[in-house]
């Protein structure tokens, strides 16, 4: 079943001449998490708010759960959607402790039963009777989650979730939301502007941009095989490279020599195309067929992130960034040879 369904939905502000969002099409599975993904401005706020109901499309029908809520004639207000929403800032009200937060609005006689039960699913059955303050970001998150879970929404809608926490915290409430969410059984909706949020947390991630949605795909889908440049370069790092579909070959000849990519079979031999080269599919390799010369490096833990230069030979040079193991010693200058492996290599 379809949780959400979104045919054709576009919306222009008032005032404005640019759509803000421009006939999106997208359906959500039951149970599946989804992150609207894009840079600041391309209407992934937009469309959430016109899935909870804060804003009118202008053309185009939204249903929930199998139940069309907005149409040219038909309305349903946000309070009859069936939709939890968790906010920015978690909105939670600072006079009411926890669990008169989490039981908010919530009037069936089962209120304790599920407050208790929703407590329990976010782990904070210890700290029902504290108030906001006295929580920590985390928490408050968590509590945020609680009361929008607790009346068990038909989808479950979070704005920039993890903006207001600090690193070390986004990191282990990204993998506890997603628990969480997936415990409760509920199908979830965030926008985030960040990529790692995205690729951690969800099942698949649609990527937005000027009120056009540019891909929907699984996580690896989207990292592995982007379908445009602008995917390529939002979500994770990447080299973008002219190039010419080699014919017969799962390979694309560049300004620096032929390399493999798996996605060629369905493009025309001898086309121009641009490949995306992740930096990590660039490997030192004493004899591979490529060198380039050191020019700058970041060690990140996980990586040593370079960025080298490869001689083109004609006076011109080309720079790619690669991934060096951490254990490598690398200095600017060092001559090194590579390869390219075609794992993360794409025409886009
Ligand atoms: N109430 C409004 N009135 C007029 N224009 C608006 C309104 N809300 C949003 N916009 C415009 O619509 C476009 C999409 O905005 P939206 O908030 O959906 O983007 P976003 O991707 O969520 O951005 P951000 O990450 O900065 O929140 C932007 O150009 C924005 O300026």
């Amino acid at each position: 079943m379809n949780a959400i369904q979104l045919k054709s939905v576009s919306k222009t502000y008032l005032g404005t001449n640019k759509p803000a969002v421009n006939d999106i099409n997208l359906s959500v599975k039951q149970g599946d998490i989804i992150t609207l993904l894009g840079p600041s401005g391309c209407g992934k706020s937009t469309t959430l708010r016109l899935i909870a109901g804060f804003e009118r499309t202008d053309s185009g029908s939204i249903s929930l759960a199998e139940n069309l809520v907005s149409d040219k004639s038909k309305w349903v207000p946000p309070e009859n959607r069936g939709v939890g929403m968790v906010f920015q800032d978690f909105a939670l009200f600072p006079h009411l402790d926890v669990f008169n937060n989490v039981g908010f609005g919530y009037k069936s006689k089962d209120r304790t039963k599920r407050v208790k039960e929703v407590l329990e699913l976010v782990g904070l059955s210890e700290l029902a009777k504290r108030y906001p303050h006295e929580l920590s970001g985390g928490q408050q998150q968590r509590v945020a989650l609680a009361r929008a879970l607790a009346r068990r929404p038909v989808v479950v809608l979070l704005d920039e979730p993890f903006s207001s926490l600090d690193a070390d915290l986004r990191v282990q409430m990204r993998l506890e939301v997603k628990r969480i969410i997936k415990e409760a059984g509920a199908t979830a909706v965030l926008v985030s502007h960040d990529q790692k949020d995205a690729l951690a947390i969800s099942d698949r991630i649609v990527v937005i941009k000027d009120g056009v949605i540019q891909q929907n795909g699984t996580p690896r889908e989207i990292y592995q095989n982007p379908a445009n440049k602008f995917v390529a370069n939002f979500v994770g790092e990447t080299n973008i490279l002219k190039g010419v579909v080699v014919e017969g070959e799962a390979c694309v000849a560049t300004s620096f020599g032929t390399i493999p990519c798996r996605n060629t079979p369905n493009i025309k031999a001898k086309e121009q195309v641009y490949v995306s080269i992740r930096p990590g599919s660039i490997k030192k390799d004493e004899n591979g067929p490529f060198e380039g010369r050191v020019l700058d490096t970041i060690y990140t833990g996980q990586n040593i992130d370079a960025k080298i230069e490869v001689d083109l030979g004609n006076g011109t040079k080309q720079s790619l960034l690669m991934h060096f193991h951490p254990d490598e010693i690398v200095n600017d200058g060092d001559i090194v040879r590579f390869r390219v492996l075609p794992d993360f290599v794409a025409v886009v």
